[in-house]
């Protein structure tokens, strides 16, 4: 390793581990581990497995995760483009897999970019139900956005918000809730030898105080018999450990559930908090010289029914979601998504059935996951899928669309293979030489949608966006 590790994490990690810290040492002349998990939204996993180029070994804990080995690039590959894969080291699986969403519920990722937990989220959604996946940062909000984007989710809200905004907006709103809480990173320090600069003891407090506090929005906005999954990828006990009896000390309708039977992952360690708290056997963490992935810690807290029987989570008044247009205007912008359905999505048929989903924000229309939500004054980034851009009366398709159909649903297809150099040229923005019927074209690869093209005569006038352009 290149960074030497922080003399007082190394005297704490010492005096905790004992006996088993020189093997917890040595974890760290170890690479880094590699993952990506396959998006069930895109393909099923054994379809993918049949087409991966790279060698993968399954990750215990994940039934879509896999390891790959030095020196294959997948994040260079078309397949990602497509979105059939995100890439997340094996540990950073778990938390969600631990949050067990079920299709039809409303899910909040609280610290959400750049999203791989959010995108893992939604894939157990299925399609039904709503994300909310938040990121306070303004700049990394744009990379989770993205990310929602390239999986092909169409059932998630992108806020950029502090944890208390949304807490004023969303009591007892969700039915599961993730804190993927920003820590002091101890367990990435093989992946990113820079958090090593930035780690102090300072910074450990800090986070711990940060961290009470977003949990304090999440119990907020949990429903009664809710599910909140709180995790870090540091070994600090304060963070961890020590966050959750704080927050249980304020908190007494909250209970630690079991969360894995995995023999590689252990538990939590009642006996580093003050006071101890016994329940804390049913915490996880996983440990980067006991498996394959990296440090990380895991606790799913369930909220109890209070005695008197629940009062139903506040029904939100339907209001008109931010600046959207004029009915009007919305009209018109239907109208003309419709026509483009008729003559470039036929096989789409019924997908879209909401007319109250529909939303025009400026020229940009948008289908909501949740048309009665009421979003007035808080900073949106998404609000569920972009569908185009109205242009005299005709709508240009969005990226976001491309990535969220099937093949099978457009009129006219350009498919290349991986390895077809014209995707390449694709993928870099040029025009390409084919033929073709004229009109809005799904370039695929191997069958999987990548972008739009505009077919005229011999030419497919290139649409990838220039902001995803290969150099
Ligand atoms: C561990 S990272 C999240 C990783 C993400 N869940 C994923 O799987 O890709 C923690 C995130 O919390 C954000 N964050 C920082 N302070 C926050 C706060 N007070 N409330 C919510 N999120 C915060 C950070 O900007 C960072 O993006």
């Amino acid at each position: 390793m290149k960074n030497a590790l922080p003399t007082d994490f190394t005297m704490r990690m010492q005096a905790l581990l004992k006996e088993e810290y020189p093997s917890f040492l040595a974890s760290y002349e170890k690479p880094f581990i590699h993952g990506l998990r396959v998006n069930p939204l895109k393909t099923e996993c054994r379809s993918f497995l049949a087409l991966s180029p790279f060698p993968l070994e399954p990750v215990e804990w994940c039934p879509l995760g896999f390891r790959y080995g030095e020196g294959v690039r997948p994040g260079k590959h078309p397949y990602h483009a497509a979105g059939l894969y995100y890439l997340q080291e094996p540990s950073a699986m778990f938390p969600a897999v631990a949050a067990d969403v079920q299709p039809g519920e409303n899910v909040l990722d609280l610290c959400a970019a750049p999203g791989g937990k959010s995108t893992q989220l939604a894939a157990a959604l299925r399609g039904e139900g709503l994300l909310i996946a938040n990121e306070p940062h303004p700049t990394r909000v744009k990379a989770l956005s993205q990310n929602i984007e390239r999986l092909g989710i169409q059932n998630a809200i992108v806020t950029n918000e502090t944890p208390e905004r949304l807490a004023e907006r969303f009591p007892l709103f969700f039915d599961r809730i993730l804190v993927d809480a920003p820590c002091s990173g101890e367990g990435m320090f093989r992946k990113l030898p820079e958090a090593i600069e930035d780690w102090s003891l300072e910074k450990v407090t800090e986070c711990h105080r940060t961290q009470l506090s977003i949990l304090e929005a999440a119990a907020t906005m949990l429903k009664p018999g809710g599910t909140l999954v709180y995790s870090t990828c540091t070994f600090a006990p304060l963070e961890n450990e020590q966050t959750l009896v704080s927050f249980l000390q304020r908190h007494s309708d909250f209970a630690l559930m079991p969360i894995s039977s995995v023999p590689t992952i252990k538990s939590g360690r009642p006996e580093w908090s003050d006071p101890p708290q016994p329940s804390l056997v049913h915490t996880a963490r996983l440990w980067p010289h006991l498996l394959e992935g990296e440090g990380h810690f895991v606790a799913k807290l369930v909220k109890a029914f209070t005695a008197e029987g629940d009062e139903p989570p506040r029904k939100q008044a339907r209001k008109k979601n931010g600046k959207a247009e004029s009915a009007a205007g919305q009209r018109e912008a239907v109208a003309a998504w419709m026509a483009f359905v008729k003559e470039s999505l036929p096989a789409l048929g019924d997908r879209y059935p909401d007319s109250s989903a529909f939303l025009l924000f400026g020229d940009q229309l948008y289908y909501t996951p949740h048309p009665g939500l009421d979003l007035t004054g808080l900073r949106i980034n998404r609000i569920g899928l972009h569908i185009g851009t109205l242009k005299k009366n005709r709508l240009e398709p969005s990226h976001a669309l491309a990535l969220a159909i099937q093949a099978s649903d457009a009129a006219r297809t350009a498919n290349y293979r991986a390895d077809d150099p014209d995707l390449l040229r694709y993928l870099k923005g040029e025009t390409l030489t084919r033929d073709g019927e004229n009109g809005w074209t799904l370039v695929c690869v191997d069958g999987y949608p990548i972008g739009w093209g505009k077919q005229a005569q011999e030419q497919l006038k290139n649409h990838y966006p220039k902001g995803l352009r290969w150099l």
